[in-house]
């Protein structure tokens, strides 16, 4: 180790922590609300720059974020998107199957611009640190980089949706990827006025959000479902 790349690790003052808070829990998957408005670079960049800043297994940072605003590509990915949808549709049965079909799960056409953010299975050769027993994490540390995305533009008034109801086949077709390279997210930005104040699903009736002490067992899976002590 340099220990000259060692600092302080350096407080958060009360406003910082506040706004990274705000930044989680305001964040939203946005499907209607884009507004037409073009992302300037500038903001583009920052929030780029922080999904490239997310952790990643032996560093690799086996991402790439394909910049898609070509109406073309945007309506071959739509129409994948309404294939897709059905065949999802006809899974849901009886009253489900109506309501699913109520929802807008989708902005493509919408936002402005679409980013497929892939993971490049190559990246980092044949042994990566920290992949050698599981081969996944290189999905998973393009999953950060997608979480930092959404967090860095829900702090920028940018809205993005996850649009994940299309087969992996077509994205592949459409966007040319190679064998591989794997596509992760396909999200779609935009900048936004209004936000709901929940998770829309909730809003819709589809589901509600769970209290964090069903998630959270104590040293085994399902022994207690209490917060943890401290
Ligand atoms: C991996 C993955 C995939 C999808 C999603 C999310 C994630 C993490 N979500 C968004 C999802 O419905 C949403 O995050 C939850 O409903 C919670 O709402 P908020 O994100 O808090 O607004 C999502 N939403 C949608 O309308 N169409 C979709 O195809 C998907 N796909």
């Amino acid at each position: 180790m340099r220990p000259e790349a060692l600092k302080p690790a350096g407080e958060f003052s009360e406003a910082e922590r506040d706004a990274v808070y705000r930044a989680i829990h305001e964040r939203r998957d946005v499907r209607s609300e884009f507004l037409p408005d073009a992302i300037s670079d500038s903001v583009l960049t920052r929030i780029l720059a922080a999904a490239h800043a997310a952790p990643s297994v032996g560093l690799s940072q086996p991402w790439n974020f394909i910049l898609i605003r070509d109406k073309g590509v945007r309506a071959a990915i739509r129409a994948a998107f309404e294939r897709a949808n059905a065949e999802a549709q006809a899974l849901f049965e009886g009253p489900r199957q109506a309501q699913y079909g109520k929802l807008k799960l989708q902005g493509i056409l919408e936002a402005p611009l679409n980013i497929c953010v892939t993971c490049d299975r190559r990246r980092g050769g044949p042994v990566v640190l920290g992949r050698t027993h599981d081969n996944d994490t290189d999905l998973y540390s393009t999953v950060c980089a997608v979480q930092n995305l959404w967090l860095a533009a829900r702090a920028e008034g940018v809205g993005v949706g996850w649009v994940s109801i299309l087969h992996q086949s077509d994205l592949r077709r459409i966007l040319g990827l190679p064998d591989h390279v794997t596509p992760v997210a396909y999200l779609c930005l935009g900048k936004v006025r209004d936000l709901f104040d929940r998770p829309e699903l909730e809003a819709r009736g589809w589901d509600r959000r769970r209290a964090l002490g069903s998630a959270v067992f104590q040293d085994q899976w399902g022994v207690s479902g209490s917060l943890p002590e401290g």
